[in-house]
């Protein structure tokens, strides 16, 4: 099996139905990875070690959502050299505010790349991304994604002119019906 380059970690398995769409992001580029449970607050010790470890074992980047008091990301910033890319998720309560502005406001030399609340995929992308730019090949199907993405808004654009345009002077326009 080939050794994991991003470590998906996260504050509780309770994040995973949203951690799980930066899991999906790497998959789909073939970018091998490991998740983990990882808590700054309930397990700081092996928070430490886990931070301490990661660019000797081998890993490129650390992808680190937590939800609430969110110190996670910046705590694992603060222990490794690599990039730390943190995912507000967000809780019953605060709608995530609480972990965005935990994760974002990160004292300057500890910098953690923080994407949007539950942004978990974004987070993957921009995982990607990073080792894309030491990775030729994985360059270029990062620019074939791109491609992808922009041929689907391009097509969005001529359905949604098609239905306007069809539906000419009865479409109701600021009529709010
Ligand atoms: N924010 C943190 C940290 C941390 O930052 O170290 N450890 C756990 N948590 C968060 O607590 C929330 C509730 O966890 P439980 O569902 O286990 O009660 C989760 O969103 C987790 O990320």
């Amino acid at each position: 099996m080939t050794s994991p380059v991003v470590g998906i970690v996260m504050g509780s398995d309770s994040d995973w139905p949203v951690m799980e769409g930066a899991a999906q992001a790497l998959a789909e580029f073939e970018i091998p990875f490991e998740v983990d449970v990882v808590s700054a607050h309930r397990m700081p010790h092996e928070m430490i070690a886990y931070g301490e470890q990661a660019a000797d074992r081998g890993l490129k980047a650390i992808i680190a959502g937590a939800g609430g008091a969110a110190h996670l990301p910046g705590m694992l910033a603060s222990v490794t050299p690599l990039p730390v890319i943190g995912v507000p998720v967000p809780l019953k309560y605060l709608d995530g505010m609480d972990s965005l502005l935990s994760i974002v406001q990160m004292p300057a030399g500890v910098p953690v790349a923080t994407v949007s609340v539950g942004g978990a995929r974004n987070a993957g992308l921009l995982a990607a991304r990073m080792l894309a730019a030491h990775d030729a090949e994985l360059l270029g199907r990062m620019r074939e994604f791109q491609q992808e993405l922009n041929d689907q808004a391009t097509e969005k654009g001529k359905r949604l002119r098609a239905k306007v345009e069809g539906a000419g002077s009865g479409f109701g326009f600021g009529s709010g019906k």
